[in-house]
């Protein structure tokens, strides 16, 4: 019965994301907070003590980023969360808070409005009006100030922003990312003076097409007026996507590396990681940061890891260097995360000693499997397969399971070609040899809160894994948000209420 992980590629990510961090904050409920200020408080002025985490965003009204205003440090969610981990046995949850305000490094922004007038932004909730946010409170400043530099670069050279109805205009996105990772400074100069990769999605097929020399006049300007040799150095690099799709996928399949850096390094988890564009990166570095400290202390030394939900590896290679893994095995469905994993590989310390790996099958000899899944959580299967991992009798499973039939209904070669192209045994069928092979722990990171709960509930009924540890991290500062930091055991799981067991995970393609 090959039991896999995943097929089909995920739905692109809204185009908001988040992320919450450090100092455990015990704040009071929020039935405390304060009322809400006028809009007029000056930025200068001392905010009474209610006040010092409020959000103080003139786009609030409009932009659909934050939902929350006020006790930045304390998302709602908390209570909620404190209750459910106290119902499956693990009542000293944690939550660390961050930086509350310029913590975001990743945006994707929509551009529309006109060369004379361009708006960037987010779309407003419900709509695909979009809404220009200059002066976000979430993004890094670099990120604004790249922003800033690119309207002005769209207004100078007549650049036509996306017309959603019409298909028309040059520029539908752009993502900006940030490095903070500029040794040459000072370690405590690093974060404020981030350096932007700016990617550019432009509406052709390819470099070839009829406007690219807008395309290169707009990169040009950006470079010279942001990059290295600019007084502000403010741009790291700048990247062509080209999609034409009418569809609301943000990305299309071709990138080109245009001026500056083409190698983007960040510092997390004690190790220097390539992002490439194209691959996921977390918004919140200084969080994830903090989060993968945590992570490292539940992995014993000489481990076999295998990173689910890999990206580009960040996880599993920084397990390597700081847990002196035995083996890590990174699994990721982007092609595109590839090239920037052995980038990584390649920088990582020459002491490091581990059997290093990029997977697309095979995760049955671990002793520690990390997930890290997309906010709609872990796929049906891969749920499946940890519920069939039974530590009360290590019995074989026969390879009757109703997944497994489904798997065999599918026709659809497109599916079928994904199936194979990302399979991930966990166990096929599962003997008692076997079973000492499996992973012991479960190491489960999640941005999606409703998913987790789901998943955490199928988890603990089937016996196999019991919660060990909870931790919330305050990776989106302004939302509803958390990440949260799991760690299951194989063992017996605690009972659950009745009315929230035995539910069949839906299907979230
Ligand atoms: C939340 S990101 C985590 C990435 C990485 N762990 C990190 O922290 O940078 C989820 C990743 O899962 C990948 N992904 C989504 N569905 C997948 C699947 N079915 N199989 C493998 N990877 C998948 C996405 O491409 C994305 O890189």
């Amino acid at each position: 019965m090959p039991l896999c992980f995943l097929s089909v590629r995920p739905p692109p990510p809204p185009l908001i994301t988040c992320h919450v961090s450090p100092s455990a904050v015990r704040a009071p409920p929020s039935a405390s907070a304060p009322a809400a200020p006028s809009r007029s408080l000056s930025p200068n002025a001392n905010p009474p003590p209610s006040l010092t985490c409020a959000l103080h965003c003139p786009h609030f009204e409009s932009c659909s980023g934050c939902t929350h205003e006020f006790n930045l440090h304390r998302p709602v969610i908390i209570d909620e969360a404190t209750e459910f981990f106290k119902a499956v046995g693990v009542s000293d949850f944690t939550f660390d808070s961050c930086k509350l305000w310029g913590w975001r490094c990743r945006a994707k922004l929509a551009v529309r409005g006109s060369s004379e007038n361009p708006l960037i932004g987010l779309y407003q909730e419900g709509t695909h009006n979009v809404v220009d946010i200059p002066q976000c409170k979430a993004h890094h400043p670099s990120i604004n100030a790249a922003v800033e530099l690119l309207k002005q670069g769209i207004t100078e050279l007549s650049i036509e922003p996306y017309d959603e109805d019409e298909g028309t205009g040059d520029l539908r996105y752009v993502q900006m990312a940030v490095t903070t990772h500029d040794t040459s400074l000072p370690a405590s100069e690093r974060y404020k003076n981030g350096k932007v990769q700016v990617a550019l999605v432009w509406n052709s097929r390819n470099e070839n097409s009829p406007n690219s020399e807008k395309l290169n006049a707009l990169a040009n300007f950006i470079w010279r007026n942001g990059g290295t040799r600019s007084k502000v150095n403010l741009v790291h690099s700048v990247w062509a996507n080209f999609q034409t799709s009418t569809n609301n996928i943000i990305f299309g399949n071709r990138w080109r590396h245009l001026l500056g850096e083409r190698d983007f390094w960040e510092h997390v988890g004690g190790i220097d990681i390539s992002l490439a564009p194209s691959s996921f990166g977390q918004a919140n570095t200084r969080a994830f940061d903090t989060l993968l400290r945590k992570l490292q202390r539940y992995v014993p030394q000489g481990s076999s890891v295998a990173d689910l939900y890999a990206g580009a590896g960040v996880i599993g290679l920084s397990l390597a260097v700081t847990r002196k893994c035995r083996s890590v095995k990174c699994i990721e469905i982007n092609k595109e995360s590839k090239l920037s994993f052995e980038k990584t590989v390649d920088r990582l310390p020459n002491l490091v000693d581990s059997s290093i790996s990029w997977h697309l099958a095979d995760t049955s000899k671990v002793d520690v499997l990390v997930v890290d899944p997309p906010r709609k959580g872990l796929d049906a299967s891969l749920v499946d397969a940890l519920r069939s991992i039974s530590s009360a009798e290590y019995k074989a499973k026969s390879s009757s399971e109703s997944s497994s039939s489904k798997e065999k209904d599918e026709k659809r070669p497109w599916m079928l070609r994904a199936r194979e192209a990302s399979l991930v045994h966990i166990g096929s069928k599962i003997t008692s040899e076997d079973s000492k092979t499996l992973p012991r722990t479960l190491i489960y990171i999640s941005c999606g809160w409703e998913s987790f709960k789901e998943d955490c509930e199928l988890l603990l009924s089937s016996k196999a894994w019991k919660l060990e540890k909870a931790h919330g991290y305050n990776f989106f500062p302004g939302t509803q948000s958390i990440e949260v930091l799991a760690v299951f055991k194989r063992g017996q799981g605690v009972s659950l209420k009745k009315k929230k067991l035995g539910k069949k995970k839906k299907k979230r393609l």
